[in-house]
């Protein structure tokens, strides 16, 4: 199954072909509500960007924004609403970010008060923390700043993003970090854009330094291979994802190798995987603080198994599209399956789902993960099929694509 692309690649990307010296070609970006309301968030801000469905073509300005003034809407994007502050920071102009209202419950102050820290201007207009907010921007200083990125790693990465930018180059120090692998892949897009991140241990530091503009291929999503490779695990056939193995950027990738632990059979080359099912799943504990993107996943097939599924140290999963422990817990006890939760962390007992209607909270990874339920069983419904857009506009015709190629 061919899969669209790196969600999280995209969105550095974009960040980075900006901020850089000279003009960038992007090839397969993800084309989603995420990636175009940041690369329509670019256009605001005044940067040129030409989106041709297979090539994205942007022209950098390594002063910062070629606007004075804007107004940034950015949608449901967490990329964007927190990536997006940070370049317009490094730039001159009155630069104003608001969000849905999904969004707006999502935090940011731990970036926003770093973000001050380093004398920039910022004011949240509303709650303390949260969009809407208002930046006026006179470049930004550098220095050495200390962060708790321990419910994001997405304030570290709009750090490290904007670093050589600064006059001074940034010198961040990590107290917690939640998400890791989501730094590396920021760290090797930073490389690939001609700037190397030095760090020791915790430390970060990050040279000033003009990016250059580069011809990019973004590789396909992880997290959104997710859904295929479960299906696969689930029926006992065989899903091979072209363009996606053991060289992938993305921690999500490593979700194949919890399918292994459960009995599926992985194959995991260079640049290929391969999951092949065998209709049977055992139970498991697994720590996913690293790929929770992935566990609305594992929760949704979880069921199948023949023990209790056990998914530690995800605190963070309250905090995105919706409350994604509470929202997992709520669709399978509609489906009658047995779970537990509690801060951090689920548990899910073997049971055979009878047919429900799925909560979706306006959540792609829910809508998607629970899609994956409907392979075995029959009569599930989503509320909200539609929010697949924000990463993958074609799932459900691509997962029919998937069943017709099976006879399912
Ligand atoms: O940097 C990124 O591209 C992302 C980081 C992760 O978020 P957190 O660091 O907030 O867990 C992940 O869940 C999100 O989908 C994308
Ligand atoms: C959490 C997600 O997105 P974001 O934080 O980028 O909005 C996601 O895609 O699952």
């Amino acid at each position: 199954m061919q899969v669209p692309g790196s969600k999280s690649i995209t969105a550095r990307a974009l960040f980075l072909a900006a901020a850089a010296r000279g003009t960038t070609l992007l090839r397969r970006p993800l084309v989603s509500d995420d990636t175009e309301g940041f690369a329509g968030g670019l256009e605001t801000l005044g940067y040129r960007v030409e989106r041709d469905p297979r090539a994205w073509t942007i022209e950098g300005r390594p002063e910062g924004p070629p606007a004075a003034e804007a107004e940034v809407f950015c949608r449901d994007g967490a990329t964007t609403a927190r990536f997006l502050p940070a370049l317009a920071a490094a730039g001159q102009g009155v630069f104003r970010f608001d969000a849905s209202a999904q969004m707006r419950r999502r935090p940011l102050g731990p970036l926003t008060q770093a973000l001050r820290e380093l004398g920039v201007d910022l004011v949240h207009e509303g709650q303390e923390g949260h969009h809407p907010l208002t930046v006026r921007a006179r470049g930004i200083k550098g220095g050495r700043i200390t962060l708790d990125a321990g419910l994001s790693s997405q304030f570290l990465t709009a750090l490290l993003l904007v670093g050589p930018l600064t006059a001074e180059g940034l010198h961040i120090t990590v107290t917690d970090l939640v998400s890791a692998p989501y730094v590396e892949i920021t760290l090797a897009l930073m490389r690939r854009f001609g700037v190397e991140v030095e760090r020791a241990g915790d430390t970060f530091h990050v040279p000033p330094r003009p990016y250059a503009a580069t011809d990019y291929t973004i590789e396909p999503d992880a997290s959104t291979a997710s859904y295929p490779l479960a299906a696969a695990a689930l029926t006992g056939h065989s899903v091979t994802i072209p363009g996606l193995g053991s060289a992938s950027l993305q921690g999500d990738v490593r979700f194949a190798e919890v399918l292994g632990r459960m009995g599926a059979t992985v194959e995991l080359r260079p640049d290929a995987v391969t999951v092949t099912g065998n209709g049977r799943l055992r139970g498991l504990t697994v720590n996913m603080r690293d790929i929770s993107d992935t566990v609305p996943t594992l929760a949704a097939i979880a069921p199948f198994a023949d023990g209790p599924v056990r998914i530690e140290d995800v605190y963070n999963m309250r905090i995105k599209e919706c409350d994604r422990l509470d929202a997992c817990a709520e669709n399978l006890s509609r489906l009658g399956v047995p779970v537990r939760t509690g801060r951090d962390w689920i548990e899910i007992h073997p049971a055979s789902p009878r047919a429900a209607e799925i909560a979706c909270h306006g959540d792609h990874r829910i809508a998607m993960a629970f899609s994956v339920t409907g392979v075995r069983t029959p009569g599930i419904t989503l509320d909200d099929a539609g929010c697949v857009r924000k990463t993958f506009p074609g799932f459900h015709q691509a997962l029919a694509d998937l069943r017709a190629g099976w006879a399912l």
